[in-house]
């Protein structure tokens, strides 16, 4: 897979001694969906603003479909669409005007219809003759990408963009997202929501105090972390796990019906067959059987605990 931005051993200490980012290396593939997670203050905003020109790296190499950030600074930056985390519009403005200066800022020359089919794209075309301060927070947001992609980007970074955003404005941005993807646009988005980096990205890094911790295909991430639970309920309340299923390494609910059994979903025997006939062997008397995967959400939690100890 060819690669369009290539970042190497990436180092930022802010003024005070503060090293944000602590070595990041990584390779985003043309086309794909990135998701970055990681708690407040790991480093997600950081590394984009880096990566964008907004601040300097202390040290380490960024190339952007070859061009080194610092180097060739405008060829990189031409290449980059950044949606910001807050809304910085002026909200006198009209939608039009503010997509196309932003074009103008960037050097490229007016094209009305490319600026058309972005805000066409956006559900923004009926708004493009109004005042930003009229405009709902959603198509505020959505004014961003707009304003991001008027200079005709590769690769587009959203930074959080869905915080503070309802639930059905940001399956809208999901479903934004995942168009831009179709026209070919390369996007890595910074994010807490777990459930946004599961339902659209095709790779996952998880970033924690200035280091990636991992960066890998969403799906094997999952196959590969993830467990499987096995809950049992029984027909009757026990007190106690009986001696005899003890090496099942089995959890008992507090109202004493439920026995939780987690399995390896990548091992060869996940040792059901025997617990199903200890089970029976210890004389309970099960009602019901339900399996569940881990949550991409257990496995980061697992993650960031496993890097802060
Ligand atoms: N200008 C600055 N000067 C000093 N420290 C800074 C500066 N900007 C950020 N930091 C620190 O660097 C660390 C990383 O911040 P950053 O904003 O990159 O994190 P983040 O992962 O984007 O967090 P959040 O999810 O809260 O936005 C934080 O501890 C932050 O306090």
């Amino acid at each position: 897979m060819r690669s369009i931005l290539d970042i190497t051993d990436l180092k930022k200490v802010y003024e005070g001694g503060f090293e944000a980012l602590k070595g990041v290396s990584l390779s985003i593939h043309e086309g794909e969906i990135l998701a970055l997670l990681g708690p407040n203050g790991a480093g997600k905003t950081t590394l984009i603003s880096t990566v964008c020109g907004i601040t300097t790296n202390t040290s380490g190499d960024i190339r952007v479909d070859g061009y080194c950030v610092k180097d060739d600074y405008r060829a990189a930056r031409r290449l980059i669409g950044l949606v910001p985390q807050e809304v910085n519009l002026e909200p006198f403005e009209t939608v039009w005007n503010t997509v196309r200066f932003s074009r103008g800022l960037h050097g490229k020359r007016r094209d009305d219809a490319y600026l058309e089919k972005i805000l066409r794209k956006l559900s923004l075309w009926e708004k493009k003759s109004s005042r930003i301060m009229e405009l709902s927070g959603g198509m505020k947001r959505r004014v961003l990408i707009a304003k991001a992609l008027s200079h005709e980007p590769r690769i587009l970074f959203l930074d959080e963009p869905t915080a503070g955003v309802d639930v059905s404005l940001r399956k809208d941005m999901w479903d934004t997202v995942n168009e831009l993807k179709r026209d070919g646009v390369t996007i890595i988005l910074t994010t807490h929501y777990i459930e946004e980096a599961e339902a659209i990205a095709d790779r996952i890094g998880v970033i924690n105090k200035g280091e990636l911790l991992l960066i890998e295909e969403k799906a094997s991430l999952m196959q590969r972390l993830g467990q499987k639970q096995l809950t049992v309920e029984l027909q009757d309340a026990v007190t106690a796990v009986p001696d005899a299923l003890s090496d099942h390494g089995l959890v008992l609910s507090e109202d004493g019906r439920t026995l939780t059994y987690s399995y390896d979903t990548q091992a060869d025997r996940t040792g059901i067959t025997q617990l199903l006939g200890d089970l029976s062997a210890a004389g309970l008397v099960l009602k019901d059987l339900q399996t569940a995967q881990n949550s991409l959400e257990d496995i980061f939690v697992t993650l960031v605990e496993e890097g802060q100890a």
